[in-house]
């Protein structure tokens, strides 16, 4: 609305608020409300809603102007002193609240630290205080010391001259293409990342380095913050207490801090110098949030480097095939590190055909026999062992032999893992925990047993092979309790611990240096998973997990990655046994390019949760229909409906509909016009508790 618009009378002044309006309210926009004084979009305000106050940010952009002025209300104050938000993260922010089809407020208040919401002006200065002062604290004189930094090797140094051309380009005009820096396990990225970093810190940037995991960020940190002694570095995840991470977000807001590392909520992080964006092992799941707005920080980070015109680097030894396809494209620069740091080989990688066992029923399928002769040969040679196995308690399941009793979930469509350590049954669904049974529950046999294994029941197998060493395992289980996780990983960087045994929490980026033999217990189920992504996801677990392996390159020559496996002849375990990312790559494009599957189409999940089967497989059954005569729905292929694969939890009812676009703007058109629909949809269907869009899921 422009002055001009409004001939006599002054205009009241409104201002636009973005706050967190209920998803199913149907109010998706940012509100209007009255304002005595100008304020600069990005302000933080409080606002009444309804009977409530809630903290808002104003809003860039012209008041929608629909409300009688008579019935706009005032806001409550606003929290100067901090200021605004800057538009482009306003932008980033709308744009995440668009695609991934949230509203904006949501998202906005969803990424700022929760301490927020409680403090008032006087408050909120205090802490801005406290955050300059740790700021001070941390900083000596700003310049960067160079404690005997690694001779570059040449591939680092071919890799960095192409970067430093990109990040001394001058900004005004284009963004520079997100570089992919494609290097095999131990090739030395970090080294790039702390290189590239030190190069933006120079310019009087701020840079932002994105992990996948809680359980990464000590390590990357400890390696930041030696390098960068003299800057002041923060960390933003989710393990920090409400008043850490509202000093970190404030540090890095109020541009003190240089440096930010974090887990994908950082990608929001305000950061008003941000001169560069790292995004490490991009091809990990976790960058992937689960609920409510489930956006990818990868792409969004490669977003915001577009908006802000920042370089971006997305690392990893096994790229997602979306970022690979895009670098074949040229959508991407492409470069490589393709050798590890001091001319150490990988790996030499051995599929052991499980057929070749005697066929006999048991637990020894596990440690066979050729494996048990490689560990032993680790521990004379005083070398590390890793054990992989993707599956955590001591056995999935137990079983009675009398009358096939299982001990299933009694809510949820899943088995009970049997815990022997403290004798539970638990469901990893939704969390129901019972005392282990003495005797069959339906028919009073003594003699129930645990069926499969996990990493529990590995551990003791491996400590009663080889009770002379010292095992150690590494899972959800083990490291509950704050310290526990970084105390096990100290052990093992201690060569305090001669077999590890794990989750793929220790497959992912760790350091080890005295690893030799890394082995990985029938792998095979994601071969066959309805899941389209399984393999990539498997190729890309057990590359690293390799990758754990020889690390140190006077031991490389004889580390070995050992697959047990019913299926060696399976491309996927060829190509792994080559380490060639690359051809594997090539067939799984070129199987989905064939099968019309990502990254050739674009995919959205619409899920819903009833009561019963029926009243979440009506809702969606509605939808489909309501989105057929849409014009926008021309072209895009809704399939039928269809149970999620643990269609039951917690004793609801869980049913998916894959919706399938051949561009990503046909799918973004569609669902734009279709989502609003639903939450008056919702109110018809009374069984249905919840519903839900994943927009480029990633598990289907
Ligand atoms: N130029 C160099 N000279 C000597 N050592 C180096 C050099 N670059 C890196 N390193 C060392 O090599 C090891 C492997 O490097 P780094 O951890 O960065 O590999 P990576 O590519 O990130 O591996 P991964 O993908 O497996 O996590 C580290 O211990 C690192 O300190
Ligand atoms: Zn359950």
């Amino acid at each position: 609305m422009t002055e001009a618009a409004q001939p006599s009378l002054p205009a009241p002044p409104r201002i636009r608020v973005a706050v967190d309006t209920p998803q199913h309210s149907g109010l998706s926009g940012p509100l209007d409300y009255l304002s005595p004084q100008a304020l600069p979009p990005g302000s933080l305000v409080r606002v009444p809603l309804g009977r409530r106050e809630m903290l808002g940010i104003v809003w860039p952009g012209e008041p929608s102007g629909d409300t009688d002025p008579a019935l706009l209300r005032p806001i409550l104050s606003s929290l100067d002193g901090l200021p605004p938000l800057s538009p482009a993260w306003c932008q980033l922010v709308e744009f995440a609240a668009n695609y991934y089809q949230r509203s904006v407020g949501e998202v906005a208040l969803s990424v700022l630290p929760p301490q927020l919401r409680e403090l008032d002006g006087p408050k909120l200065k205090l802490r801005m205080k406290r955050a300059a002062k740790l700021g001070a604290q941390n900083s000596g004189s700003g310049e960067t010391p160079a404690p005997g930094l690694p001779t570059l090797s040449p591939a680092q140094a071919e890799v960095l001259a192409q970067l430093d051309a990109l990040l001394a380009a001058p900004r005004e005009r284009t963004a520079p293409p997100p570089v992919l820096l494609y290097g095999v396990t131990g090739s030395g990225k970090t080294e790039v990342y702390l290189r590239a970093a030190e190069h933006a810190l120079k310019q009087g940037r701020q840079v932002l380095v994105l992990v996948p995991e809680i359980n990464l960020t000590p390590q990357l940190e400890a390696r930041f913050a030696e390098r960068f002694a003299g800057r002041r570095l923060v960390s933003l995840h989710s393990g920090l207490t409400p008043a850490q991470r509202l000093r970190h977000w404030l540090s890095a807001h109020l541009g003190e801090a240089d440096l930010v590392l974090g887990t994908r909520l950082a990608v929001f992080a305000s950061m008003p110098r941000l001169g560069l964006i790292v995004v490490d092992e991009e091809h990990d799941p976790s960058y992937k949030q689960q609920d409510g707005a489930r956006y990818s920080a990868r792409d969004l980070a490669v977003y915001r480097a577009h908006l802000e015109k920042l370089p971006v680097i997305l690392g990893s030894a096994t790229p997602s095939l979306e970022s690979w396809q895009r670098a074949n494209e040229g959508r991407y620069k492409r470069l490589a590190l393709p050798g590890r740091i001091g001319g150490g080989t990988l790996p030499q990688v051995r599929l052991f055909d499980m057929k070749l066992l005697p066929l006999s029923k048991g637990v020894t399928t596990a440690l066979t026999a050729p494996l048990i002769q490689a560990l032993r040969t680790r521990l004379e040679r005083k070398e590390q062992s890793l054990i992989f196995l993707n599956r955590r308690g001591y056995a999935p399941v137990l079983h009675c032999g009398e009358c096939n009793w299982k001990s299933d979930c009694p809510h949820c469509s899943a088995w009970r893992v049997f815990h022997k350590g403290d004798r539970t049954l638990r469901c990893h669904h939704c969390g129901f925990t019972e005392r282990v049974p003495s005797a069959c529950p339906t028919c009073g046999n003594q003699d129930i047993a645990p069926l499969g294994r996990g990493t529990e029941r590995l551990e003791e197998q491996l400590a009663e092979t080889f009770p002379e060493a010292r095992v150690a395992r590494i899972d959800a289980d083990s490291t509950k309790h704050k310290g526990e996780l970084e105390a096990q990983l100290q052990a093992v960087h201690a060569g305090e611990v001669d077999i590890l045994v794990g989750t793929q929490m220790i497959t992912k980026g760790h350091d080890f240096r005295g690893i030799t033999l890394v082995a990985a217990i029938n792998p095979d189920g994601a071969l066959f998973s309805s899941d389209f992504r399984a393999p990539e996801r498997l190729f890309a677990l057990l590359m690293q997990a390799g990758g754990r392996a020889g690390r140190d390159a006077s031991q490389a020559a004889r580390s070995e990655m050992w697959v047990q496996t019913w299926h060696p002849e399976h491309a996927l375990y060829k190509a792994l046994a080559k380490h060639d990312f690359e051809a594997f790559a090539q067939s799984q494009l070129a199987e989905r390019e064939s099968a019309g599957l990502p990254p050739y189409a674009h995919l959205a999940l619409l899920r819903a949760e009833g009561r019963t089967v029926a009243a979440a497989q009506g809702f969606l059954d509605a939808a489909s229909a309501y989105a057929q005569q849409l014009p926008e729905a021309m072209g895009v292929l809704i399939y039928p409906a269809i149970p999620m694969s643990v269609a039951r939890v917690a004793n609801v009812e869980r049913m998916q509909m894959l919706i399938e676009a051949g561009s990503r703007g046909a799918l973004q058109r569609l669902l734009w016009h279709w989502m609003p629909e639903l939450h008056a949809l919702k109110r018809e269907h009374k069984g249905l508790l919840r519903w839900a869009v994943d927009v480029d899921p990633l598990a289907i």
